[in-house]
């Protein structure tokens, strides 16, 4: 029948049935009564929009398709994946996993934050579930639309507040959400079937999404406070509700939000904040390679941490946690005393007063008489080159955003001081990086020990030896710890129970039979490394009395191994009564 504007159709598909159809399928056309009707309304970002917006989008995408440079022909891979995933789950992960090396970066840090940054031009089709807190009071109803009869094991959500180092993205946070959902399947077996990925949408206070007619998210200024709270207890409340056993991961929230959403519900719930504590592990497995290879101790480090954000702030409690634990004799007034952070003030010192101190950075805020002798900048803080000077650092972490901040005078300031400096740029993506592993080496005479948040090349040392560059990217353990959990039905994630898929990890470490190896093993034996560390993790809880399970240690790696997803398609016998 030819479709005039105004053809009415009387439609008997609903929810993911309609969204499936190319024929009757309107994507985010579909207006806000049609949404209602047809089961639509957490399936779908906010925005309504026309057809010729469709037009415009789709347009952008047809001439980026024909695209010459890298960045774009990456895009256009991950693009490629992403419908692949849509059609057929088994040949996507069967396709990553035998290129993990070469598709990890496509799908996931760097090319995923260009993706996330050009969500509402890139859009095509939904996935995962959009809660909005303009919605709030269907939440439950939206919520339940996606999950009934679904058995869920892990919940990844984000309201976009940091994604990556790029900043505040909105409604771009499914694509973080999905991306780390999807690690989890690939590199630690989650059934995909039984995962979950959410924005939760907020609002947003990216000046250029809000003015962006093809903005997909609720283009209104991000809402914080109680109100803001009361949605993301609702929606935690609601995951324990009706999947009290699964794992609920938090994903790039803005810094303040992040710690005090985990400091409420980590001693309740299984809950896990990956900036937070994924970094931190494996920052901390890093670390424990890097003094591996220079004979040293955790405790006998003098670390500087450049970006006392999320993941500074992580990184610092994991690794004074390990101190302590790992060395019994040192207390936490020592372990503390080993931490000088750098913010955007400079050194964090006590005359930086409580506006400017964050919250969770009280025991590392350095005495001013201490620093009385060092040259201050004409804000009257202390720069990262003065606190190298006067610490003499063994340890050197970048999670700042500021791409380049450890120049050729910081790091050559660092190596005049000692012999096998550790130095760890992590920012992310690339293009933020602290320093190139390239000048670190260079810098110093090849004794860096190196590694960076997102994959780089190697480099030459100068006796033209090739010197790996481990990839210290929380994706590299947070599946694992996820995965031990889940399968010990963990009743909260305890960071003992961190502690031990670190040491795991580190226990795999190139550097520790190679000393001229890479700090880390490599994203391509992740899936091994993981499934070591959801043992050691899932051993940890049963021994810590937090597993909800009747086997013991010992049956650890059978449970764990028995438990992993893995792309294989099996043979599909046709039955009525079936159950998928
Ligand atoms: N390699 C990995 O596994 C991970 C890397 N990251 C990366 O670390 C970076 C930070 O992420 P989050 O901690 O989540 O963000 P965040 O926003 O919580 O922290 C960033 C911190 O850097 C500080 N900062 C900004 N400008 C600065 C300057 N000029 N000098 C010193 N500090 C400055 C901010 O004030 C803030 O405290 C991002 O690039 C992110 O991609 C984050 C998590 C994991
Ligand atoms: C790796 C990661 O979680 C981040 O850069 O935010
Ligand atoms: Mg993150």
């Amino acid at each position: 029948m030819p479709t005039k504007p105004d053809a009415e159709f009387r439609i008997a598909l609903r929810e993911s049935g309609i969204l499936t159809s190319p024929r009757f399928n309107k994507g985010s056309a579909f207006t806000r009564e049609e949404r209602a009707a047809f089961g639509l309304t957490g399936r779908l970002p906010q925005r309504v929009n026309t057809l010729e917006e469709q037009c415009e989008r789709a347009y952008e995408q047809y001439q980026d398709a024909g695209a010459k440079d890298l960045a774009r022909s990456r895009l256009m891979q991950n693009k490629f994946l992403d419908s692949l995933k849509q059609q057929n789950w088994v040949l996507y992960y069967g396709l990553i996993k035998e290129h993990l090396g070469e598709m990890i970066p496509v799908i996931y840090t760097p090319t995923e934050a260009d993706a996330i940054a050009q969500y509402s031009h890139l859009f095509r089709k939904s996935d995962g579930l959009f809660l909005c807190i303009d919605r709030a009071d269907s939440m439950e109803k939206e919520y339940l639309a996606q999950t009934s009869g679904r058995e869920i094991s892990l919940v990844v959500c984000s309201d976009g507040g940091a994604i990556l180092g790029i900043g505040d993205q909105g409604a771009g946070a499914i694509r973080i959400s999905e991306a780390k959902a999807a690690l989890y399947t690939l590199i630690a077996g989650f059934d995909p079937s039984r995962t979950l990925f959410v924005d939760l949408d907020v609002g947003t206070d990216n000046e250029k999404l809000l003015k962006d007619p093809l903005y997909m998210g609720w283009a209104e200024k991000r809402v914080e406070g109680e109100r803001y709270d009361e949605f993301v207890d609702k929606f935690v409340q609601l995951v324990r509700k009706h999947h009290p056993h699964c794992l609920l991961h938090f994903e790039d929230f803005g810094v303040a939000n992040a710690h005090r959403i985990l400091d409420r519900y980590r001693e309740h719930h299984a809950v896990f904040n990956d900036d937070i504590q994924g970094t931190g592990a494996v920052t901390l497995a890093c670390i424990m390679a890097a003094v591996g290879v220079t004979k040293t101790k955790l405790s006998e480090q003098r670390y500087v941490i450049f970006g006392a954000g999320s993941a500074g702030l992580g990184i610092v409690a994991q690794l004074r946690d390990a101190i302590t634990t790992i060395d019994s004799d040192v207390s936490k007034e020592d372990a503390n005393s080993k931490f000088y952070l750098v913010d955007r003030y400079g050194l964090l010192k006590e005359s930086l007063g409580s506006d400017k101190l964050r919250e969770g950075t009280e025991d590392f805020v350095q005495a001013d008489k201490e620093w009385e002798d060092v040259s201050t900048n004409e804000d009257g803080g202390i720069d990262l080159l003065e606190v190298v000077k006067k610490v003499k650092p063994t340890v050197l972490v970048g999670c700042s955003t500021q791409a380049g901040a450890f120049t050729e005078e910081v790091v050559k300031a660092m190596y005049a001081e000692c012999e096998r400096p550790i130095i760890l740029p992590l920012s992310n993506p690339s293009k933020l990086v602290e320093v190139s592993p390239e000048d670190a080496n260079k810098w110093t005479e090849g004794n860096a020990l190196i590694a960076t948040g997102s994959p780089f090349p190697p480099v030459k040392k100068p006796n033209g030896e090739e010197y790996i560059v481990a990839e210290c990217n929380n994706a590299l353990i947070y599946p694992g710890l996820g995965f031990g959990a889940m399968v010990a039905m963990s009743r909260t994630v305890t960071d003992t129970m961190i502690i031990a898929g670190a040491r795991k990890l580190a226990s795999l470490a190139p550097a520790l039979e190679d000393p001229h190896g890479a700090l880390l093993p490599p994203f391509e034996n992740a899936f091994k490394i993981n499934t070591e560390v959801a043992i050691a993790v899932a051993q940890q809880a049963i021994e810590e009395g937090k597993a909800r399970v009747d086997w013991s240690k010992e049956d650890a790696e059978d449970k764990v191994e028995s438990c992993q997803w893995q792309p294989f398609y099996g043979t599909y016998v046709y039955d009525e009564a079936g159950d998928t």
